[in-house]
């Protein structure tokens, strides 16, 4: 008999083939709709195996899923499952580290020069006809070669992220994590720092610390208010890891003076959100690691971690 491959994911058309060949898949590129939720529910009270990302997974799901035996998460970060709930069923959880680091990174600085010069305001001014008043000095941004660029998290992407800066842009890197890195601080010529020496010192400031009981809501107006006159925030990691509503009133009151966010506290960002009737931030609909190459590799780690755990063997990276 063959396992029951539950997906809630877009796959590239060959990887779906392979894998419907090797298993009884039941495919949703995503759960859109009741219906979708309501037969995702049912494919899952018969699933061996799941792999995707953006379905939130309570501790209710596992409870109705009691074959299930691996999650192959296309991501990697894996804040949204409940890990000893998981643990205690013997169900493997799996991600896909570094082969969206470089994507994630770039998505980062994407938002750093963006909101450095002001790219979103000055490209809606060129759409709605209003060129002409888009060359004054009121409207300038900022340089970013040689500004000091902070590091919140320096893991894999926050290293990614911290390279680009040195290496490209002359910056000077101080960050601050967890666990002491002696080899970054000398492979970069980096310093690390405490948080509130961070905020006080950096021009750039580049949130990529996983989310977990610590780091929710770690960045809020505390903060935002030792931030220095032209100092710009951006968060690709998870949106809760910064109080949101906190950030929407240090933007509005000048406090922070520009933010790009790739992540939000609830996503997709609800319409009605202050954040959408902001100039002084750029938004973007978490899309850190969406290219078509790191999907595409996303997409075979996870379909290679899945294939092992159901063979038996150890999955490539568990999370
Ligand atoms: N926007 C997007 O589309 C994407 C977002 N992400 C997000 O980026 C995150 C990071 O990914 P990646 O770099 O691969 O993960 P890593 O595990 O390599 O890095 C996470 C870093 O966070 C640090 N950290 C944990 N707790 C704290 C804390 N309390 N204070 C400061 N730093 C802390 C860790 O410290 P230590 O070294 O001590 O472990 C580690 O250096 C993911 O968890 C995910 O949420 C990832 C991909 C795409
Ligand atoms: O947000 C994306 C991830 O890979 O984590």
């Amino acid at each position: 008999m063959k396992p029951n491959v539950v997906i809630v994911h877009e796959l590239y058309p060959e990887l779906l083939k392979t894998l419907e060949q090797q298993y009884n898949v039941v495919h949703f590129t995503r759960l859109n709709s009741d219906a979708d939720r309501a037969d995702f529910n049912a494919a899952m009270a018969e699933a061996d195996a799941f792999l995707g990302s953006n379905v939130k997974f309570d501790e209710a799901l596992i409870e109705r899923s009691p074959r299930l035996k691996v999650i192959a998460s296309v991501s990697v970060g894996v804040d949204a499952y409940p890990r000893e709930a998981l643990k205690a069923r013997g169900i493997v959880l799996t991600n896909t580290p570094e082969v969206l680091t470089d994507a994630t990174a770039d998505t980062g600085f994407v938002l750093l020069m963006m909101a450095a010069r002001r790219a979103g305001e000055m490209e809606r001014k060129v759409r709605s006809g209003n060129w002409s008043t888009s060359l004054m000095s009121q409207d300038f941004g900022v340089d970013v070669t040689g500004k000091t660029l902070g590091i919140v998290g320096m893991g894999r992407i926050g290293q990614a992220v911290a390279k680009r800066g040195h290496f490209g842009f002359d910056m000077p890197v101080i960050f601050q994590n967890r666990s002491s890195k002696p080899e970054v601080e000398a492979a970069l010529d980096a310093r690390q720092v405490d948080l509130d020496t961070l905020f006080e010192t950096a021009d750039f400031i580049v949130v990529t610390a996983a989310l977990s009981d610590e780091t929710r809501g770690m960045i809020g107006r505390a903060q935002l208010e030792r931030t220095r006159e032209k100092t710009i925030l951006i968060n690709i990691s998870r949106g809760p890891v910064v109080r949101e509503q906190e950030l929407i009133e240090c933007l509005q009151e000048g406090v922070l003076y520009y933010a790009g966010l790739d992540v939000y506290e609830r996503e997709p960002l609800d319409p009605s959100s202050p954040l959408i009737g902001l100039d002084n931030v750029v938004l973007l609909p978490h899309i850190g690691s969406s290219t078509v190459e790191t999907r595409g590799a996303m997409c075979d780690l996870a379909a290679d971690n899945l294939n092992r755990v159901l063979a038996g063997t150890s999955p490539l990276t568990p999370a």
